[in-house]
Formats: C-alpha cells, sequence, structure tokens
C-alpha cells in the first residue's frame, strides 16, 4: 500500500475464456459491491474476442475491461494485431503492454513495449507496464538492474500517475505457485518507487505499482499489505469469481 494512492486489482485471463466467461466476468462485477469499489478499482483484462461483450456486460458496475496487448500503429497492415484505438472503441479502459509472454513468446523489446505503451496513452487510456526479472538474472544478483533497465526504456517521457500502471512481475513466480518473499517484493517496489520518482517527480510518486506472479487468495492480504505495493495483476486467479474476488476483498 501507499498511503494516497487507489489500489488496482487486475486480472489477465490470457489465452483463456469464450463468451461463456461472460457469466465469470458477470459475477465478478456483480461482487464488487459499494463498499469495494469505493476502496478500489477492479479491472478484467480478457482476450480481446470478449472485450467489447465483456465491457457492456459490466457497464455502471465497479469493474472496468481491458486489453493484454495492442500494435504501437492505429491502424494499418499488421495481420493479426489489434489497436489501441480498436480496444478504445471497444470501450477498454486499460491495456496491457510488456506482458513477459509477449516479450519472450513474440521478442517484444523494451522499445516495442514503449511505443505501446505511448499508444495507449494516445487513446487516452491507461497503460500496465509490465517489468521483471527471469530466474537466471535473479540469481545472478541483476535483478534492480533488469528492472532499471526495463523501466526506463518501456516507460515513456509523457507517462503520469494517471495515465501509466507499472507491474512488477518477476517471470518466475508467474504460473508457478512460487512467490517472492515480502521483503524482496518490498526491496523491488520501493527501488521502483525511487526510480520513478527521481525521473517523474510527483507523477512518480503517485503512480501504482503493481505486483503480479502467482498472486491468490491465500497470499494477498500479506502481499498487499507490502509497502509500495498498489495492487496486483493476477492471472490464473483471476478466472474464477470466487478466487478474484477473494483477492479484491484483501482491500476491504
Ligand atoms: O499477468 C499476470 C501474471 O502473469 C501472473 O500470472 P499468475 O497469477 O497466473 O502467476
Amino acid at each position: 500500500m501507499t498511503p494516497g494512492i487507489r489500489p488496482l486489482v487486475a486480472g489477465n485471463w490470457k489465452m483463456n475464456g469464450d463468451r461463456d466467461s461472460l457469466r465469470e466476468i458477470a459475477a465478478i462485477a456483480g461482487g464488487i459491491d459499494t463498499a469495494l469499489s469505493e476502496k478500489i478499482d477492479a479491472l478484467i483484462c480478457p482476450p480481446s474476442t470478449l472485450v467489447y461483450l465483456a465491457a457492456a456486460a459490466v457497464q455502471d458496475t465497479g469493474l472496468s475491461i481491458g486489453g493484454q496487448d495492442c500494435h504501437w500503429a492505429a491502424s494499418g497492415a499488421h495481420t493479426g494485431d489489434i489497436s489501441a484505438s480498436m480496444l478504445a472503441d471497444a470501450n477498454a479502459t486499460h491495456i496491457i503492454v510488456g506482458h513477459s509472454e509477449r516479450r519472450t513468446d513474440h521478442g517484444e523489446s523494451s522499445a516495442i513495449v514503449r511505443k505501446k505503451a505511448e499508444a495507449v496513452h494516445a487513446e487516452g487510456l491507461i497503460a500496465i507496464v509490465c517489468i521483471g526479472e527471469t530466474k537466471g538474472e535473479r540469481d545472478a544478483g541483476e535483478t534492480l538492474d533488469v528492472l532499471k533497465k526495463q523501466l526506463d526504456a518501456s516507460v515513456p517521457d509523457a507517462s503520469s500517475a494517471q495515465n501509466t500502471v507499472i507491474a512488477y512481475e518477476p517471470v518466475w513466480a508467474i504460473g508457478t505457485g512460487v512467490t517472492p518473499t515480502a521483503q524482496d517484493v518490498e526491496d523491488a517496489h520501493a527501488f521502483m518507487r525511487r526510480e520513478l520518482e527521481d525521473r517523474f517527480g510527483s507523477d512518480g510518486a503517485g503512480m501504482r505499482l503493481l505486483y503480479g506472479g502467482s498472486v491468490k487468495p491465500a497470499n494477498a492480504g500479506e502481499l498487499m499489505s507490502v509497502n509500495n505495493v498498489d495492487g496486483a495483476l493476477v492471472g490464473g486467479a483471476s478466472l474464477k469469481a470466487d478466487d478474484f474476488l477473494a483477492i479484491c476483498e484483501a482491500y476491504r
């Protein structure tokens, strides 16, 4: 937690979900009651096929809908890609960029991630910029160096506390059931906060810093109470309404 920062609990459905899953999204929206939505922002990022329908299903609730990735161009000859403006047109409010699965599976560099985040900002949406070290980098003691390089190169100069969220996701913690210790998370987030304050001043002080990687109901309370952890980016445990809502409940 950071005093004065409104937490964001975001779910990334990755390549999971079909139209039947809209029921799960409606159940999540139904569980974000007024008391909870006064305390947190809640977001689900389904596959792009569901963004428009999901956004329609959660209208006037405490749940928002986002995209998982976008191209840096607004339109053009980019087969299979989707632009930030298309996601905005489908009523997405946030777009994840730079997830480690994009960096690994699609060879996305931090320079590409930055261009994507700029495209998100150009549409007036919020970019959730993901960074994080691999197991090898951690074992070599390079975690903070990697975070600095990724922050510097992936986060656009025009970023503000309003248009940018940073998600720290140690690659080795994603989908493994293994998490860093609370102290390790605190150290990484304190480092990111200092770096962002140095570069963006009060906007860096106000930017939301999410932790992601094997967040589940059983560890959400501990992880979400760590200094400078302003919410979570949840993968597997966001697919079921009961699990995702139990994570949100850490903030009630
Ligand atoms: O974007 C979400 C993360 O990659 C975390 O996934 P996970 O909660 O399944 O470990």
